[in-house]
């Protein structure tokens, strides 16, 4: 799903505004009467009272036009403004008209003396500020919306939630609505799946309120959102002919004294997405430890016993992870140097090989093209420094991915892959993969994937979904709490096969039966 900045869709507007030869007032209403559809389908006119707070542009234009429709049916409403300027626009007004003729004034309030009182069972309907929002609200305001968070009834927010930026970082994090739900027009903003802005958003959906169709689908975005029917274009299916030479040989270096398991966790995923061969290159005393732990795998080992001091072998693999497990002696910073300098295998990046570059700066120029970076946020500061807010941080992701010719895996509860311009947002995964090991897992999933032949971009954006859907499917199973790196392992397979899985269909009852 494409995610349309706010540039565009003020484009969309207007070019459907055109197209359609409507007046804007008409998108308003489109919009308003899906938002009473929705609501109307989940209360069925249930006398809950429902307080909407409004602003004076569209976003509060949207809410005054809701009000009207709930008011039709019948639903207990309270209706404010919040009077934070004068510039009133001109959708707003006329749906305020049309609120005053049916005989409704809502409490205009111009400041916080007169906060409402809202009761817990109560529910609120967020039509403060939308994307339009350009500064931090006043003080008066964002007491106003603090006020609402408290109450601890349900916000149900208009297309985003006050107070948030939809595409730049929020300076004042007391100013934004907490929602427990947000219906968005026409396309999920950003801000919802990073990880400052993110929190304030418990569930979304979007409302396709009609917006041109040619200019959606023909207009680029620079971010997408990666789900099922994304990632099911990316598919290769497995040919009745083939053989384990088919599907690639991936070739996994690290390890170190007490830093097996991860080698085991990396080269086991990497065959479990089904690269056709795996090869661990580990100091000696992995040895035994994969040959018990993996029979499936073939091990090479280093000359020493506990870190690895030279990364040469004979075998030409098709892509090799690095990194997992590796410490950062002396040796092992040497060896991986001089790795880099001869190398010309397409590399999957991860853990220590990060640090190691992260120190000296100069390593990436060495990488190949379109090597695949895995780090997870403190990896990440290291290679491209701090940052000042998630909007920032991902300008920055991109520019590295640009300057160094690579793919970034932004490893986080919504990981984004960027590749120059461009950013995929994926939407598998749960909290429950916040266990050790589970990055270690991922960088096999995109080494072995990578080895089948998938490109770097398609290995990266399918193996972060792959991954995270995993940890969905175990979480059904463990819990949060108990969900660990091989249960992502186990699940791999089902994994793959909930991609062909039809969704249930509700069961519908005919009268005769
Ligand atoms: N295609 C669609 O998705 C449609 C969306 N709709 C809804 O329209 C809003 C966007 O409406 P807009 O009027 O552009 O903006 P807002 O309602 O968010 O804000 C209104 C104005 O408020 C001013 N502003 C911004 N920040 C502040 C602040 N901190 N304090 C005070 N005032 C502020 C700003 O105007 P200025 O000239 O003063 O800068 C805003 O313009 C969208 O979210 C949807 O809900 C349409 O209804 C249908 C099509
Ligand atoms: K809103």
């Amino acid at each position: 799903m494409k995610l349309y900045s706010t540039k565009q869709i003020y484009k969309a507007d207007q070019i459907s505004i055109k197209k359609e030869e409507i007046v804007s007032n008409e998108l308003m209403e489109r919009a308003a009467l899906q938002l009473f559809n929705w609501i109307h389908l989940r209360m069925q006119g249930a006398p809950v009272k429902i307080h909407l707070f409004c602003g004076i542009g569209n976003n509060g234009g949207d809410g005054i036009a809701l009000a009207r429709h709930l008011l039709d049916h019948g639903y207990n409403i309270a209706v404010y403004v919040v009077n934070y300027s004068e510039k009133r626009s001109k959708d707003f007004l006329i749906n305020l008209d049309r609120l005053k003729d049916r005989k409704v004034w809502p409490n205009f309030m111009d400041s916080d003396d007169e906060l409402p009182e809202i009761n817990k069972d109560d529910i609120i309907v967020d039509g403060i500020f939308g994307i339009g929002l350009n500064r931090t609200p006043d003080t008066w305001v964002t007491k106003v919306i603090q006020h609402l968070n408290a109450s601890q009834a349900f916000i149900l927010s208009i297309d985003i939630p006050s107070g948030l930026f939809a595409e730049r970082g929020t300076e004042d994090l007391n100013s934004v609505i907490r929602s427990n739900f947000v219906l968005s027009f026409q396309t999920p903003k950003l801000a919802f799946f990073l990880p400052e802005s993110g929190r304030f958003i418990e569930q979304w959906e979007v409302l396709d309120i009609g917006l041109d169709p040619d200019y959606l689908m023909k207009t680029e975005t620079d971010y997408e959102l990666i789900g099922k029917n994304e990632v099911l274009m990316l598919y290769r299916p497995r040919e009745k002919y083939a053989h384990k030479g088919t599907y690639g040989h991936s070739l996994i270096i690290g390890g170190s004294y007490g830093k097996i398991g991860a080698v085991c966790l990396t080269a086991k995923a990497a065959l479990k997405v089904g690269s056709g061969l795996v090869t661990a290159f580990v100091p000696k005393i992995g040895y035994t430890i994969l040959q018990t732990a993996l029979p499936e795998i073939m091990v090479l080992t280093d000359s020493e016993n506990e870190v690895l001091t030279s990364m040469q072998f004979e075998l030409v693999p098709n892509v090799i992870g690095i990194g997992i497990g590796m410490g950062t002696s002396e040796k092992t910073i040497t060896a991986f140097t001089k790795f880099l300098s001869s190398n010309k295998q397409p590399l999957v990046i991860d853990a220590d090989a990060l640090n190691i570059i992260s120190n000296n700066k100069g390593l990436l120029e060495q990488i190949p093209e379109e090597s695949i970076l895995t780090p997870h946020p403190k990896e990440l500061e290291r290679l491209i420094g701090k940052w000042e807010d998630d909007f920032e941080k991902l300008a920055k992701v991109k520019k590295f991915s640009k300057k160094y010719k690579c793919i970034v895996v932004i490893k986080g509860a919504h990981t984004i892959v960027i590749k120059n311009e461009k950013g995929y947002v994926n939407t598998t995964g749960n909290p429950g993969m916040a266990t050790a090991g589970s990055g270690d897992v991922l960088t096999g999933v995109i080494t072995g994937l990578k080895a089948q032949g998938y490109t770097p971009l398609h290995a990266a954006i399918f193996g972060v979904y792959l991954h995270g859907k995993a940890g969905d499917i175990a979480v059904e199973k463990t819990g949060f709490q108990s969900l660990i790196a091989s249960d992502l392992i186990e699940n791999l397979g089902a994994s793959f096969l909930d991609l062909f899985k039809i969704p249930e269909q509700p069961i519908v009852k005919q009268d005769n039966q």
